[in-house]
């Protein structure tokens, strides 16, 4: 399976306008197909950039749900909280028309929560349209984190898409604390999926991930599973 040439951008202004622009498209396409549409979006320093500059996108933001690829199991006063980021960096603007499906509920356990998240989104629409992925440096993506217990389950291609909850890391491994992650199976049905790289080491960890075993990078099996994966990168941090 061959990897997605990784798309090179000269500079942070193109590559968040570009990246911006690809999932506006999507979403834009996604409505006239369906008369709705649905974004999920990462968490972490990378997406700001881009959803700051897709928050201005001219779409029917009242025609899309806004969602996340995963979430910290924390409520949106915690500083951790992604849904917090996103409603402050894309739900602004145009975008502030468009509903919001958190993944974080407080509830007795993540798994509970994760369980009451699926519900949510497959009544909205089980197909995303956009999604805006990230990579942490030691090549997970969404909460798939390596030797996470979950990860198998995450990156299972044939099951329904779901939310799962995922335990803390141990012995100081990542996550630190309790997360809740789309799998595999809602990036293999998505619409677009673009993926956000900025610096020389994660392009590095992106080559290196992608030509792993697919069953415990997520990188590499995004690829085996045909994921309509873009990857877009520039060296400015
Ligand atoms: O909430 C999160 O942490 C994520 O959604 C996660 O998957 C993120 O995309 C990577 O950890 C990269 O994080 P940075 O963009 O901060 O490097």
């Amino acid at each position: 399976m061959s990897s997605p040439a990784i798309e090179t951008f000269p500079d942070a202004a193109a590559w968040a306008e570009a990246a911006a622009a690809r999932l506006a498209e999507a979403l834009t396409e996604g409505v006239a197909a369906q008369g709705r549409a649905v974004f999920a979006g990462a968490g972490g320093s990378t997406p700001s950039p881009v959803y700051a500059r897709l928050a201005q996108a001219d779409l029917d933001w009242s025609k899309v749900t806004a969602t996340l690829v995963d979430e910290r199991y924390v409520p949106e006063t915690s500083p951790d909280s992604n849904a917090a980021l996103m409603k402050r960096t894309l739900l602004t603007g145009p975008a502030a028309a468009a509903r919001f499906l958190p993944l974080y509920a407080p509830s007795v356990t993540v798994d509970r929560a994760a369980a009451e998240a699926s519900k949510a989104l497959a009544t909205d629409d089980a197909r995303l349209d956009a999604v805006l992925l990230g990579m942490g440096e030691d090549g997970h993506i969404c909460s798939m984190f390596p030797e996470s217990p979950t990860l198998k389950t995450l990156l299972t291609p044939n099951l329904k898409p779901a939310v799962y909850g995922v335990p803390p890391g141990r012995d100081g491994m990542a996550p630190p604390q309790e997360r809740l992650s789309i799998n595999l199976p809602y990036l293999i049905s998505a619409r677009r999926v673009v993926l956000a790289l900025t610096g020389a080491k994660k392009r590095a960890v992106f080559e290196r991930e992608a030509a792993g075993d697919p069953r415990i990078h997520p990188i590499a099996a995004m690829i085996a599973a045909k994921v309509p994966l873009e990857v877009l990168w520039t060296e400015a941090v």
